[in-house]
């Protein structure tokens, strides 16, 4: 059985400018824990399941080999409700469809002046077009909207799902630039001149949704040691 204990965090940083010896003792703690982090220990390497090719080009982009993830195309079913409830759905069904540990991401593009729809299924868009999106705000003077990123991961079957949620602010604007990636044409981060289909990939990736999202999952793999054993002991 794998245990997996969550060990305190450790801020030392007001420390800094109080006591010396504090600091120390403080960095010397944090050491030692850093020596004895959790061990999670899988039988697979954690796979990253999509049906959407673009999707994966990017998440191959952001993470390079910064944490150990095989990928798996597979089409996962189109589920409708909060996107923190639909990632973490997907996760639990991915789980079980590969028998291991998985990672999946649901991702959602949310209209202020709807209060945070459409939020999207992909048939949607299909339907609608770019046009037909900016024909939804139509009638509000309000075309701000978010790009929003939820990675969930699930360490196998039965396990709960953790998430990992990524934001970025924009608005809606007329299709500008390549229709090879969903609503990438109509999205406009703030403080930027260009929708996310004009910039470069590593300009989007730098800013994205997707890439705050992927900081967090990032940041998960660097707190506990995931290890991929194939024994007894294992997930
Ligand atoms: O960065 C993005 N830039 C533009 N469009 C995007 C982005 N990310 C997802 N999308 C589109 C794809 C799909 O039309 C819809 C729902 O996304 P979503 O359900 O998460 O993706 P999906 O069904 O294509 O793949 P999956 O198998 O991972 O569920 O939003
Ligand atoms: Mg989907």
């Amino acid at each position: 059985m794998t245990s997996i204990s969550l060990l305190p965090k450790f801020d030392i940083s007001q420390n800094y400018l109080l006591n010396p010896i504090r600091v120390t003792l403080g960095l010397w703690v944090k050491e030692a824990m850093a020596l004895v982090r959790a061990e999670v220990v899988l039988k697979k390497p954690v796979t990253f399941v999509t049906g959407n090719a673009k999707k994966l080009e990017e998440v191959k982009m952001i993470l390079g080999n910064s944490i150990p993830f095989s990928t798996l195309r597979v089409d996962l079913p189109e589920l409708q409700g909060e996107p923190e409830e639909i990632s973490k759905e997907k996760a639990r069904i991915a789980a079980k469809q590969i028998d291991g540990a998985v990672l999946v991401e649901d991702t959602c593009l949310c209209f202020n002046a709807l209060h945070g729809l459409p939020g999207f299924e992909k048939w949607f868009l299909q339907k609608l077009g770019h046009e037909g999106l900016n024909n939804m705000l139509a009638a509000y003077k309000d075309k701000s909207a978010y790009a929003l990123c939820v990675f969930s991961l699930a360490l196998g079957p039965g396990f709960e799902p953790t998430t990992f949620v990524g934001r970025t602010e924009g608005k809606i604007v007329p299709a500008r630039g390549p229709a090879d990636f969903g609503w990438d044409p109509v999205f406009q981060p703030d403080g930027s001149d260009f929708t996310y289909a004009e910039m470069p990939k590593d300009e989007k990736n730098k800013i994205s949704h997707r890439r705050r999202a992927l900081d967090k999952v990032r940041d998960h793999f660097r707190e506990y040691d995931f290890v991929v054993r194939n024994d007894d002991s294992q997930v």
